[in-house]
C-alpha cells in the first residue's frame, strides 16, 4: 500500500515535479487502453471490440471512517491545532510541494531544503527579472561586460546580446526554469490530502482524499491521459455536464466540483464508503455468500429510483453495471433524523445500505442522443443496431443484467454466441432459488429483446414485488411508532389524572406552595409539563388572585 501511495503521489504531483523526477511513473496505470474505440455497426452483431475492459485493479484503501476524522488524521491535516477561521485553515493547509523529492525547479534555484527551513516551506519560484534586486545584479553584470567591449556602446544591443548568451541567461533566469504552470500550486495538492487509490477504470483512476478545509472524504477521479482533443475529453465533459444538470439525489453519486490540471480532468465526487457493487459481489463470492432476495429487491428498488430521477430529467445513463453502482453505509432512519421528502426517506432505507448510480461518462439526452456505447456485457441489442427510440429501456435492460450478476450469475459474455443467446431471453441459471414473482420481474427487465415491453423505471418503483418489501418495512416502522405514541399517551393521561386530583384537593397535594407564596390554591410544580408546553398557562386551577 505504501508503495502504491508513493507512486500515486508522484503521478499526482502535477505542479512541482520535473520531467526527470516523473520518468519513473508506473506506466501500467496510465497505459493506453489495449482496444481502440469501436464505431457502431448498423446491423445487430456481436460486439467485437471492448471499450470497457474488466476493471484492471482495485487497491484496497486504508479503512478510515468517512466522518469524523480520527485524531491522527486531523493532526496530519494540521487543522485541529487551533480554533481557526477558514482563512487561517486554508493558509495552514496549503502545502507547497508534497513530493519528498526536491523539485527540479528547487534544484535549479539551488535551494537547500535541509539547511533552509524557510525555503522548505516555500513553493519553488522563478526569478523575476524586473525586481530591483535582479535589475541591480544584471546592471552590474552589464557594466562588467561594457568594460570588456569598448567598441560597443549600444546599451540595447548589449542587453539583447546578454539575453542570448547562455552565460548571461543564468543571471536573468534559472538555467532550468519551470514552465509557467508547473510552479503554480496544484489545486488537488493544496486542497486535498490523498489517502490512497481506490480504483482504476476506463476513464481514469479514483483516489480517496480528505479535503483539508472541511475534513470530509471525497472520491477524486483523474483522467488517465491528457484530454485535449481526445475522445476521453467528451466522456469527461459529459460526466461533468450530467452531474451539474442532475443535482442531488440520494441514489445518484453526488458531484462537488471539477477542474482541469495540466490538461487532465479532475472530478470531485462523494466518497462511497462501501465501494462499488462489483466490489461487494466479488467479496461475497470470495466468502461463498450471495446477495439474497430481500437484498436484491432493495438494490433493484433503489437503482430504479435513481434511474427514474435520471430519466425524468430527460437523460439516460447508458453504462449501468455493477462497477458503476456505489454503496454507502448509512445509519437507519431513526439515527439519521427525519426525512422531509420522499427522496430523503428513500435515501435512508432501514437496511442501512444506500445504492447510488455513479460514473456518468456515457450519459446522453433522450431527445437528442449522442450515444457512446457502454460496457458491451450489459449492452442492449437495440443500441448495437443504433435504434435509439427507447433509450431509457437500455438502462432497464442493463439493470436486469446487473441484477443477474448480483444474484450470482456467471460472468457475462462480452460478445459471441453467449452474448446473443442472453439477448434471446436465454437467461443464465443462478446458484440460488428466487421467488417466482421476483424471477419473473428480472426476466421482464432483460429477457425480452423488444425494448418497449420492458417496464419504465417509474413503473418499477411502484411494482408490487418491490413495494411489498418497502411497505413491509414501512408497516413495521409504523407499528413501532404507534407503540411509542401509545406509551406517551398513557403517561400523559396519568399526569392529567394527577393534576385533576391536585385541583380537587389542593391542600392535600401541595401544601408547600400555599405556605411559601402566602397564597391559597394549587399550582402545577415548576417546570413540570402537564399537557403540552402551554397547558400550565391555559388551564384553570381555580386560584383567584393569580
Ligand atoms: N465515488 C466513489 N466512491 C468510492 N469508490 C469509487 C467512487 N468512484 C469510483 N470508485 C472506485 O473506482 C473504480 C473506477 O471508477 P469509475 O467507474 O468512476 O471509473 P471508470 O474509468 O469510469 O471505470 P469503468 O470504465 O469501469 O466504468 C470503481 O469501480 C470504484 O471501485
Ligand atoms: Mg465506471
Amino acid at each position: 500500500m505504501a508503495s502504491v501511495n508513493e507512486r500515486t503521489a508522484q503521478h499526482l504531483n502535477f505542479s512541482s515535479c520535473g520531467e526527470d523526477d516523473c520518468s519513473d511513473s508506473s506506466l501500467d496505470d496510465w497505459a493506453p487502453r489495449s482496444v481502440p474505440l469501436r464505431s457502431p455497426s448498423a446491423a445487430c452483431q456481436t460486439p467485437k471490440a471492448q471499450r470497457h475492459r474488466v476493471r484492471s485493479a482495485t487497491v484496497v484503501s486504508p479503512s478510515l471512517p468517512t466522518s469524523p476524522i480520527p485524531y491522527a488524521a486531523w493532526r496530519k491535516l494540521r487543522l485541529c491545532e487551533s480554533p481557526s477561521t477558514p482563512k487561517s485553515l486554508l493558509s495552514k493547509s496549503s502545502l507547497p510541494c508534497s513530493s519528498s523529492k526536491p523539485c527540479r525547479s528547487q534544484r535549479g534555484l539551488g535551494y537547500s531544503l535541509a539547511s533552509d527551513p524557510l525555503s522548505a516551506r516555500m513553493p519553488s519560484v522563478n526569478i523575476n527579472p524586473f525586481t530591483p534586486e535582479t535589475m541591480c545584479r544584471n546592471n552590474n553584470h552589464c557594466k562588467r561586460k561594457s568594460r570588456r567591449s569598448d567598441d560597443d556602446d549600444d546599451h540595447i544591443h548589449r542587453l539583447k546580446e546578454s539575453q542570448t548568451s547562455s552565460d548571461d541567461e543564468e543571471l536573468f533566469l534559472p538555467s532550468k526554469r519551470p514552465a509557467v504552470h508547473s510552479f503554480m500550486l496544484s489545486r488537488y495538492e493544496s486542497e486535498f490530502l490523498e489517502l490512497g487509490r481506490i480504483g482504476v477504470g476506463e476513464f481514469g483512476a479514483v483516489y480517496k482524499c480528505v479535503k483539508r478545509l472541511d475534513g470530509c472524504m471525497y472520491a477524486i477521479k483523474r483522467s488517465r491521459r491528457p484530454l485535449a482533443g481526445s475522445a476521453d475529453e467528451q466522456l469527461a465533459l459529459k460526466e461533468v455536464y450530467a452531474h451539474a444538470v442532475l443535482g442531488h439525489h440520494p441514489h445518484v453519486v453526488r458531484y462537488y466540483s471539477a477542474w482541469a490540471e495540466d490538461d487532465y480532468m479532475i472530478i470531485q465526487n462523494e466518497y462511497c464508503d462501501g465501494g462499488s457493487l462489483l466490489d461487494a459481489i466479488t467479496e461475497k463470492e470470495a466468502q461463498g455468500k450471495l446477495f439474497r432476495e430481500p437484498e436484491l429487491r432493495d438494490l433493484l428498488l433503489q437503482i430504479s429510483l435513481g434511474l427514474k430521477y435520471i430519466h425524468s430529467s430527460g437523460l439516460v445513463h447508458l453504462d449501468i453495471k455493477p462497477s458503476n453502482i456505489f454503496i454507502c453505509h448509512r445509519p437507519g432512519p431513526s439515527a439519521g433524523g427525519e426525512g422531509d421528502s420522499e427522496e430523503e426517506e428513500d435515501g435512508n432505507p432501514s437496511s442501512g445500505v444506500v445504492y447510488k448510480i455513479g460514473d456518468l461518462g456515457h450519459v446522453t439526452s433522450i431527445s437528442n442522443p449522442q450515444v457512446e456505447e457502454g460496457d458491451s456485457r450489459y449492452l442492449a441489442c437495440e443500441i448495437l443496431r443504433e435504434d435509439y427510440t427507447h433509450l431509457a429501456k437500455a438502462d432497464i435492460f442493463a439493470l436486469g443484467l446487473t441484477m443477474l450478476s448480483a444474484a450470482g450469475a456467471p460472468p457475462l459474455a462480452q460478445n459471441g454466441e453467449d452474448w446473443h443467446s442472453l439477448r434471446r431471453a436465454q437467461l443464465p441459471s443462478l446458484p440460488q432459488e428466487l421467488s417466482s414473482p421476483f424471477r419473473r420481474l428480472v426476466q421482464v427487465l432483460c429477457g425480452d429483446p423488444e425494448p418497449a415491453l420492458r417496464p419504465s423505471a417509474s413503473a418499477l418503483c411502484r411494482h408490487p414485488t418491490l413495494c411489498r418489501e418497502r411497505s413491509g418495512k414501512l408497516a413495521a416502522q409504523l407499528r413501532q411508532e404507534l407503540n411509542v405514541e401509545k406509551f406517551r399517551t398513557a403517561m400523559l393521561e396519568r399526569e392529567l389524572q394527577e393534576a385533576r386530583s391536585a385541583v380537587l384537593s389542593p391542600q392535600q397535594h401541595s401544601p408547600a406552595v400555599g405556605k411559601k407564596s402566602g397564597k391559597t390554591g394549587s399550582l402545577p410544580r415548576t417546570g413540570r409539563r402537564l399537557v403540552g408546553r402551554n397547558s400550565a398557562r391555559s388551564m384553570s386551577f381555580g386560584c383567584p388572585g393569580l
